[in-house]
């Protein structure tokens, strides 16, 4: 059976007496020991959509079903360990070891039962040192670590973390990556992770969905995902228009140019330090890999081979 479940989910607000659609018709499973990555960019509606899975937003219609159940259901709750944006969950005048026994023990576990469970936690995960450190002493990479650690106390079936890459640092972030595909690979838990950061999302899922405008416009495997990515080139933006001779000039090195108070050129792999060496001396103020960036793969970016 799927772990997660859901199916033609919507979801719409009201705001200023009007009704706002931002979740569309959703469906996509998860089975046991998958990680599935949803990217979307600001206000998307994955927050909506995993707001939903954990049972704290009511669908207008549609279903979501954990392990067959409802995920208001109380029962359903213990299944499922939730991180909303970094490291809310955690109290930052107890220490380490405190936040995991104050939180086992408000997911039904006695006192006993949950000290034993974050020391254990505090051992497998190499975290012993900072016991009984306090959480505002903490950088912000070891409270999104214990966050996990927290969600983890009662031992859930579904794991969902909404942007837990927001401000780590590379190294964190890597480390991350291998600790999600860890645990989804050793417990058999269900991971569901949302993020901005399609490269991120890219390594550590096996699935992956693309909400635009509350819509999932792309959802499949990672095989998929790759056929969508574009690695052949890049995006250079200038400072300035260019003059329209001088950028048809630069279209032959492959490129389209599109002027939007910026002059705007794609460029493939092989032609670009040529194409830096013909620009000069404009003012170049970004270059960025067609790879992965989530708003190339939304824009359907493809250079022509
Ligand atoms: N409680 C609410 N009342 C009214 N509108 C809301 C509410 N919650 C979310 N929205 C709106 O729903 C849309 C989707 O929001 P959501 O938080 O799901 O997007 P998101 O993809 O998670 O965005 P971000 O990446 O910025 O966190 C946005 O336009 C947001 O303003």
């Amino acid at each position: 059976m799927d772990s997660v479940s859901i199916s033609e989910v919507s979801k719409k607000y009201i705001y200023k007496g009007k009704a706002h659609l931002v979740v569309d018709e959703i469906s996509f499973d998860i089975r046991p020991g998958e990680i599935f990555g949803l990217l979307g960019v600001n206000g998307a509606g994955k927050t909506t959509t995993i707001k939903m899975i954990s049972g704290l937003t009511i669908p207008d219609s549609g279903t979501v079903r954990i392990f067959g159940l409802d995920p208001s259901n109380s029962k359903t709750q213990k299944l499922i360990g939730t991180i909303l944006e970094g490291n809310r969950n955690l109290y930052w005048q107890l220490t380490a070891l405190e936040n995991l026994v104050y939180f086992g023990v408000l997911k039904g576990m006695s006192i006993a039962a949950a000290r034993k469970k974050g020391a254990a936690l505090m051992e497998e995960f190499q975290f012993d040192q900072y016991k009984d450190l306090l959480v505002q002493n903490m950088s912000r990479g070891m409270q999104q670590k214990l966050a996990i650690k927290v969600a983890l106390m009662h031992e859930p079936k579904v794991l969902i973390l909404d942007e837990p890459t927001l401000g780590l640092d590379v190294p964190t972030k890597d480390f991350f990556s291998r600790f999600i595909s860890d645990i989804a690979k050793n417990m058999g838990i269900s991971i569901l992770l949302t993020s901005h950061d399609l490269e991120f999302v890219g390594r550590t899922s096996n699935s992956f969905g693309v909400i635009q405008n509350g819509k999932l416009v792309k959802y499949g495997k990672m095989q998929e995902l790759n056929a969508w990515i574009d690695d052949s080139g890049y995006r250079v933006i200038l400072a300035d228009e260019l003059g329209g001779d001088e950028a048809k000039q630069l279209e032959k090195f492959g490129g389209k140019v599109i002027q939007e108070n910026h002059a705007n050129f794609l460029v493939s792999k092989e032609h670009l330090y040529q194409f830096l060496d013909a620009v000069k001396p404009a003012n170049i103020i970004n270059i960025k890999s067609l790879a992965n960036d989530l708003e190339e793969l939304l824009l359907n970016t493809r250079l022509e081979k």
